[in-house]
């Protein structure tokens, strides 16, 4: 029941919306071919009935029409099947759309939601394995659930009438009292699937929890590979290769460790189905002998029993075939359930808005940050940043001056004291990341280049002294690859100039360029940006000069000038 209620959790948005009418449309034209085959099957076991008997009795002219039939039917049933089946992949992939971009949407939020996750520790593992493969599963495996057992409700009802007037009453004697059991078939055929339910259930259910454990090892071996794909040159500059292989040859190992014990249950269940449904082809005929011996039916109602308590007995296996299937939709569930939960968590931002075009872009007090790994918390500082000016922060490597940015940026939670900043603002954190695509858009990034003229991109390249890029704006490459540590920064500086955001908050940003380029850079933006404020971290002195305010992490004190 739990289960049910994640479940109608993570398809309310889509299923009840606005745009839900085509896949409603969908949903009903699927179901209604579906179960049409139901019917189609009843004409099939009658049909059955009718050619033993005149098989029974030599009699050609019937057998010759019957077999017309037989075509008619055949065609009906692989146009129903086939169309069913186009219909259902339709609405899966529309479905599928609707859904991975409410979840990408929620996941990317601007709140920086997954960003607040991953610094608490909280974000689940793999989100891109639960954005790409979960939402796929859990939509196919539950329009499949659901077909079926729809499709095995309507089997049920139509085989269960037919197989109980089929069958008669079954006479015996106990003690000497007569005891008729009427339609005695169909109850053969409940206690039959039950007891098989029963045993299926039994041999599969420990299928869940492996189930989730090897869905979750494959994400991890997947984000591994892609790991090493991506830092390959500080793995290849460092001959980490062997490093890396081990370490994939670890996470593979789990895989191949969770599979052995998911194909070991699966076995079992599998040998236990596959003798289930063997024997369930010649279980009837068994049951219905004595009636078939004492000439009370006739071959042809011997194989319309055979066949009405086989499709009762699939319809009432429902449960017995879908386990494995079921095992893997609620581990999906519950993997997106939880994802989705985090997703929406409320996030605890203390920081104070500003109110627009105050001079104070950024106040400072009293602040003590902490890290979990220390007891004493990390820096203290108190001061204020007000438009047109720069402040630098410098300090000791490992002192806490990235987590002071985090933090002002609206991202470290764990500190107290006061911090009032205005909402109009940008962190550039410490690793250099400018993104893939155009180069017109990466420099007028996160807004496409066609919100802005082209000469004005071409304008703050050059200032930025990215000229020669100017001939390439509409090049799609890897630019992270191709161009320096240095034109990375200076691509930043570029993107600053075309967003002009009142506050702008940089950590080494200038790391990577001579001292000569980094001061004009600096000053570019001051110029520039005159009714913004900038706070810097940087290691180099040189840059002292072109600041209002520094504050000297190790001693902790803002040295205003
Ligand atoms: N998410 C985290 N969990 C635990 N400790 C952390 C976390 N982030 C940072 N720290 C710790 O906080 C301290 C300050 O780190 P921070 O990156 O702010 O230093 P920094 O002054 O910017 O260093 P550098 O100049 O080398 O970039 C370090 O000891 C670091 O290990």
């Amino acid at each position: 029941m739990q289960k049910f209620k994640q479940f109608l959790y993570l398809i309310k948005p889509f299923w009840f919306s606005s745009q839900a009418i085509i896949a409603w449309v969908l949903l009903i034209a699927t179901l209604a071919l579906s179960l049409s085959t139901t019917w189609l099957n009843v004409l099939l076991a009658d049909w059955n009935g009718q050619f033993y008997n005149a098989l029974q009795l030599l009699d050609s002219k019937t057998i010759i029409n019957l077999l017309w039939q037989f075509s008619l039917l055949v065609v009906a049933l692989i146009l129903l099947v086939v169309f069913a089946d186009f219909l259902r992949k339709k609405l899966q992939i529309k479905w599928r759309d609707a859904m991975t971009q409410f979840i990408t949407a929620k996941w990317l939020a601007h709140n920086g939601q997954y960003y607040h996750l991953t610094l608490q520790g909280k974000m689940p593992d793999n989100p891109d394995q639960r954005i790409a493969e979960d939402v796929n599963l859990l939509i196919s495996q539950s329009l499949e659930l659901l077909i079926s057992f729809l499709t095995s409700t309507l089997t049920f009802f139509s085989f269960a009438t037919i197989l109980w007037q089929l069958s008669g009453a079954l006479q015996f004697t106990v003690f000497s009292s007569d005891i008729s059991i009427p339609g005695y078939m169909f109850f053969v055929c409940i206690v039959y699937v039950f007891v098989g339910s029963l045993c299926t259930h039994f041999i599969g259910r420990k299928l869940h929890p492996i189930n989730i454990e090897q869905q979750k090892n494959e994400a991890n071996f997947r984000s591994d590979l892609i790991r090493c794909r991506d830092n390959g040159d500080s793995i290849a500059g460092q001959h980490g290769e062997s490093v890396e292989q081990e370490r994939l040859q670890i996470t593979f190992s789990a895989v191949v460790r969770n599979w052995h014990r998911l194909i070991g249950k699966e076995r079992n269940l599998l040998f236990f189905i596959n003798g289930f449904s063997q024997i369930s082809s010649l279980a009837p005929i068994f049951f219905a002998l004595p009636k078939f011996i004492s000439g009370a039916i006739q071959l042809g109602g011997l194989m319309q029993i055979r066949i009405a308590f086989m499709q009762l007995n699939s319809a009432l296996s429902w449960f017995i075939f879908s386990y494995k299937n079921i095992a893997v939709w609620q581990a999906t569930v519950t993997r997106l359930y939880h994802f989705m939960q985090l997703l929406e968590e409320p996030i605890d931002n203390s920081i104070n808005p500003t109110t627009d075009n105050q001079p104070t872009k950024l106040a400072v007090n009293h602040l003590a940050i902490s890290v979990a790994s220390k007891e004493q918390p990390i820096l203290t500082t108190s001061f204020t940043v007000k438009t047109g000016q720069i402040v630098m922060i410098k300090g000791r490597s490992g002192i806490g001056k990235s987590t002071l940015l985090k933090c002002l940026a609206g991202f470290w939670q764990d500190y107290t004291g006061e911090i009032i900043r205005t909402s109009d603002f940008i962190w550039l954190p410490q690793k250099v990341w400018i993104g893939e695509g155009k180069l017109a858009d990466l420099v007028s990034y996160p807004q496409p280049s066609i919100k802005y003229q082209q000469d004005q991109i071409a304008l703050v390249l050059d200032q930025v002294g990215l000229s020669q890029l100017k001939s390439d704006l509409q090049r799609t490459a890897d630019w992270q690859i191709i161009l320096s540590g240095g034109e990375q920064q200076r691509l930043l500086f570029a993107r600053l100039l075309l967003q002009r955001p009142a506050l702008m908050l940089l950590d080494e940003t200038t790391a990577s360029l001579d001292i000569e380029s980094a001061k004009q850079l600096i000053l570019l933006l001051k110029t520039e940006l005159s009714n913004s404020a900038m706070v810097f971290i940087s290691h180099q002195n040189e840059l002292q000069t072109l600041a209002d305010t520094i504050i000297d992490i190790d001693t902790s004190t803002g040295n205003q000038k």
